[in-house]
């Protein structure tokens, strides 16, 4: 890995507005300002169009989503298109219900995103590929997931975030796997809204990278857990919970430089 966006987002500092869920949204804030951005999130209908104007990302989360949240996305949505803003979209629990599927189809159509992030099953439903959901947990399944990675960002022209044990990023061109991370990151609630998030930081400093950028991203939040972890015993996931917001703000490049383990598929 070649770049270093992570001094840009303590450099500049970027505002992000997450239109989030109700579990996440304390936890995806604090982690936003340990990395070096800035969060606000809100979901007013009244201020879609006046929030992408000076903001630097939107990160759209679907995790409780309710039908006045879903306005309230598309208006911003389309308004972050206008201000030419990254938009990343984190698809929680798509394969769940029929409302999920319905919405996350309706804001694919009517949104330009610059990434999409979920797990393996999220993602595997996007492509309609074959995988065991479990509501918002990753659940089980044999797809390949490069493939899919690779197909959804050539259908959606995006960067595709497939996250888990292994990480898989893929602009359409380029497709990379990051073996970094921890087994303690599943026993959290919010590790991957956290992420979508990050990748959203990541981007609003780097628009036109999106591939380096979202890789960065998640193996730099991949570091960040497995340097919070490394002290902690398998059942300490209250530890983990808040040492991940200590390392993302501790977190240098030379670390990630260091430690990451990347592989150009
Ligand atoms: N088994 C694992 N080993 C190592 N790292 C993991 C493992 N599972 C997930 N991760 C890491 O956890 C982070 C969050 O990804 P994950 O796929 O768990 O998100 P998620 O399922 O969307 O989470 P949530 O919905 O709770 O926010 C990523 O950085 C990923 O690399
Ligand atoms: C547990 C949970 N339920 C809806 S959103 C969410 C947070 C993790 O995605
Ligand atoms: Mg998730």
């Amino acid at each position: 890995m070649k770049t270093n966006y992570l001094n840009r987002i303590r450099q500049q500092n970027p505002l992000i507005h997450n239109i989030t869920n109700i579990v996440v949204a304390n936890y995806v804030a604090n982690g936003l300002l340990a990395l070096g951005a800035s969060p606000i999130m809100s979901s007013a209908i009244e201020e879609m169009e006046e929030l992408p104007a000076i903001c630097n990302a939107l990160v759209i989360n679907i995790g409780t989503l309710t039908a006045e949240q879903v306005n309230a996305m598309l208006s911003a949505g389309k308004a972050a298109n206008r201000h030419h803003i990254p938009v990343v979209l984190d698809p929680v629990g798509v394969g769940a219900t029929t409302f999920r599927r319905q919405i996350v189809t309706r804001l694919l159509a009517e949104i330009s995103f610059s990434a999409i992030r979920g797990n393996a099953a999220e993602m595997a439903c996007l492509a309609n590929a074959d995988w065991q959901s479990k509501g918002v947990d990753v659940g089980k399944g044999e797809a390949d997931l490069n493939e899919i990675a690779n197909t959804l960002a050539q259908q959606y022209q995006c960067t595709v975030v497939i996250s888990g044990e292994v990480d898989v990023v893929s602009d359409g061109r380029q497709l990379a796997n990051i073996r970094n991370g921890t087994a303690l990151f599943p026993k959290i609630t919010g590790s991957g809204c956290l992420l979508s998030a990050v990748c959203g930081a990541f981007l609003a400093v780097a628009p036109q990278d999106g591939f380096n950028a979202a890789l960065e991203a998640c193996t730099a939040y991949a570091i960040a857990g497995e340097l919070a972890a490394q002290p902690l015993l398998p059942q300490q996931h209250g530890q983990f919970y808040t040492a991940l917001l200590d390392h993302l703000a501790a977190l240098d490049s030379s670390q990630i430089h260091r430690l990451a383990r990347i592989s150009h598929v």
